[in-house]
């Protein structure tokens, strides 16, 4: 028997009263593995993890964590959870309400004693701690929420847009606990609009639309491919465009969305080109090349959004984005 994945579902459906919901998911998560499940507004993401978690009952499919059928008691004991919208117990403290989810995981005092503190810490709110949690905001909540899923060790963590509510530094700090989660061999489930987050923390990446899944791979196949660089210049010329073409043999152009004004190929105004290059040095190729032919290089930038790319292509052309009309 080959060893149990940390997520296995088959063909996992939920389809609400409405007709909504989603259909037939079927993925597999490893041991250790971050997956990330993008999606538009509306798409099923949450309705999926619910139905993993034990929140909601399929209305046909399976599946299994580490083993055992979703819903059991059995599986729910591997997992922590932060849902996309959380409210706790507005008057305990912050402290109190991770202290209560470590007594509802049947964790002994001793125990809580220690990790309650040091998990308000990790996620930020050791000062706060005491706080009632009436008074706290909601990228407090947010880190409490994250707290609460942490606080029974468990060995796959689900997170549903786990910074919508945070800061930039906040949003930083949650990628670190990310990261150290999935070297302490967790596994990650992450639902999330933040790209850049998926793409830093995430091996393999599913796309969700309208509640089937669409698209899915390891995130290095969709982004550590060819990355586009952008130049900007001044003094091109059509016949300049032309020999740096027949020089390098890519198909550079002039960038899209770049604010290039209409006569700037005249070689007055500078002007963004791009080029799909396989790694830095062909950059560094390029850059010679241009000042070699008397150019002049204002900036050269590297875009960074190929995970965005990826998802705004796959769903920017669909009839229907995200859910059913
Ligand atoms: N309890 C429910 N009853 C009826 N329809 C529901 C229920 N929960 C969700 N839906 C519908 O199911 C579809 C999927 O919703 P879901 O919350 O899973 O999407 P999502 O991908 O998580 O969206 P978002 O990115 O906006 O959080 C939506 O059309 C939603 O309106």
């Amino acid at each position: 028997m080959s060893k149990a994945a940390a997520i296995e579902a088959v063909n996992l459906t939920k389809q609400y009263d409405n007709g909504r919901g989603c259909r037939d998911v079927s993925i597999r998560v490893g041991k250790g593995e971050a997956f990330g499940f993008l999606g538009p507004n509306g798409a099923g993401k949450s309705t999926f993890v619910k139905m993993l978690v034990g929140l909601v009952t399929p209305t046909s499919g399976h599946a299994r964590l580490l083993g055992e059928p979703i819903g059991t008691l059995a599986a729910k004991r591997h997992i922590g959870y932060l849902p996309e919208l959380y409210r706790y117990q507005e008057w305990l403290s912050g402290e109190e309400v991770v202290r209560l989810h470590a007594k509802l995981c049947g964790i002994q005092r001793k125990v809580a004693d220690e990790r309650v503190p040091r998990l308000l810490e990790e996620v930020g709110l050791g000062l706060r701690g005491r706080d009632r949690v009436k008074n706290y905001s909601k990228g407090m909540q947010q880190r409490l929420g994250l707290a609460c899923a942490l606080v029974n060790d468990p060995a796959i963590v689900f997170l549903d847009e786990p910074s919508s509510a945070l800061d930039p530094i906040g949003r930083r700090e949650v990628r670190t606990i990310l990261a150290r989660l999935k070297a302490q061999g967790k596994t990650i489930f992450l639902n999330s609009h933040l790209l850049e987050d998926v793409e830093a923390l995430c091996d393999r990446i599913a796309l969700l639309n309208n509640g089937v899944i669409l698209r899915h791979g390891s995130v290095s196949e969709v982004i550590h491919t060819r990355t586009r660089w952008l130049f900007k210049v001044g003094g091109l010329s059509p016949l300049l465009l032309e020999a740096l073409r027949e020089a390098t043999g890519l198909p550079i152009r002039l960038a899209a969305g770049r604010e290039n004004a209409p006569d700037s190929l005249n070689g007055l105004a500078p002007i963004w080109m791009e080029a799909e290059l396989d790694n830095e040095e062909q950059a560094g190729w390029m850059n010679a090349l241009i000042i070699e032919q008397g150019m002049t290089l204002y900036e050269v930038a590297k875009a960074k959004e190929r995970l965005e790319e990826w998802f705004v292509e796959a769903v920017s052309g669909l009839s229907q984005r995200g859910e059913r009309a």
